[in-house]
């Protein structure tokens, strides 16, 4: 396999080394499952662990590989190999972990493109897509709205959901698809580059795997498990989330992704929803939530109807679970730098009574 083929720019090597270690090699991590990892190379296919010394000075989830990440390793007898380090990420797409926690959990690194993937029925949510969208905009990534199971519904129908998503969602392409009839399915092709890396995004059930499999022109998804493995005895079975087409462009498919919560992502959040925050320079105080003050320029632009009901319902939703994120999250290194000076005065208390 080639390397470039797979997204390798000289960019990740060079932003390292001058040339590369002797015994070292690059590759790409395909998947992840507790700590063992798949990881695609010049070379061929590896499972791989990391260094203990990795694991050791590892401070958070983010120092683990993830989906996307190129890798330096040495390979072993068996296709077994040991990751080293991971190269700098030019972009990390992550979300809030499920349940309390104030941990952002990564989604899949150096990516070019997301694929908002939602399908036409029921299931349909704008509210949803822009969630993604502020995903997609706090990490650099561009984003493509892409519309499933077209032939579920008439014309008309899908004109008028159409409309609705361009209402809200500015500058970004709506493609809309059928995984049965293969409609628009050409559209999409086009936008997937040799080189470039695109991250599927949407619930369970949107058509995620049939595209791939679509895109792919071959039946990959699900039934691709990787062999089972004997190294040090364990057994493994482990989906590829990262797929490569044969005609070039790598898709990242993000298997039951039930809750994609907000993080720090003001960034995102900002150009997701450009219009409130333009109009905002306006409210009469500076700290304006939006919700009650008097001289509010959003409320009144939602009183007018330049801003969209639901838009504006949503903006106020994500951006209390922002704030709740970051509260947490500052609580949380709060709570840290308490446990880390409370090992100090302990280290200090040994010291003494030695
Ligand atoms: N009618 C119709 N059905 C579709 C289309 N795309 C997918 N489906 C069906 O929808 C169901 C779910 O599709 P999947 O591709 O498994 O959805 P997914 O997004 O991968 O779901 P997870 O694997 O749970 O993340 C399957 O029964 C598909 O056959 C489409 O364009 N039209
Ligand atoms: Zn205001």
């Amino acid at each position: 396999m080639n390397l470039a083929d797979i997204g390798y720019t000289v960019f990740l090597e060079k932003s390292e080394f001058q040339s590369l270690p002797e015994g070292l090699q690059t590759g790409r991590v395909a998947a992840e499952h507790k700590e063992r990892y798949i990881v695609l190379t010049s070379e061929g296919e590896y499972e791989a662990e990391i260094t203990g010394n990795m694991r050791f000075s590892a401070e958070s989830r983010m120092d683990f590989p993830a989906v996307g990440d190129w890798v330096l390793l040495t390979a072993y007898a068996n296709d077994f190999a040991v990751i080293h380090k991971i190269l700098p990420r030019y972009s990390i797409l992550e979300r809030k972990a499920a349940g309390n926690s104030s941990e952002a959990q990564i989604i899949a690194t150096n990516v070019d493109y997301a694929f908002l993937i939602q399908s036409v029925d029921r299931d349909f949510n704008v509210n949803r897509i822009e969630r993604y969208l502020t995903l997609c905009y706090s990490s650099g990534i561009s984003p493509v709205v892409v519309l499933t199971k077209i032939d579920l519904i008439d014309a008309a129908t899908l004109a008028s959901i159409k409309c609705s998503v361009e209402k809200r969602i500015i500058n970004v392409p709506v493609v809309t698809v059928s995984n049965i009839t293969k409609e628009g399915l050409n559209d999409l092709e086009k936008l997937i580059e040799k080189g470039k890396t695109c991250c599927l995004l949407g619930s369970s059930g949107a058509g995620k795997s049939t595209l791939i499999n679509n895109l792919a022109g071959k039946d990959i998804m699900r039934t691709d498990v990787v062999s089972e493995s004997t190294n040090k005895g364990r057994h493994v079975t482990t989906h590829r989330e990262l797929i490569v087409l044969d005609k070039g462009g790598v898709l990242i498919d993000n298997p039951g992704m039930r809750e994609v919560g907000i993080t720090d992502m003001s960034t995102g959040l900002e150009k997701t929803f450009e219009l409130i925050y333009e109009l905002s320079t306006d409210c009469k105080f500076k700290d304006c939530t939006h919700t009650n003050e008097p001289g509010c320029a959003v409320l009144k632009a939602v009183g007018s109807g330049q801003i969209d009901k639901a838009l504006y319902k949503n903006f106020l939703k994500l951006e209390k679970e922002k704030n709740y994120y970051e509260m947490s999250a500052l609580e949380k290194r709060q709570k840290d730098k308490n446990f880390g000076k409370m090992i100090k005065n302990f280290k200090k208390e040994i010291k003494k009574k030695k």
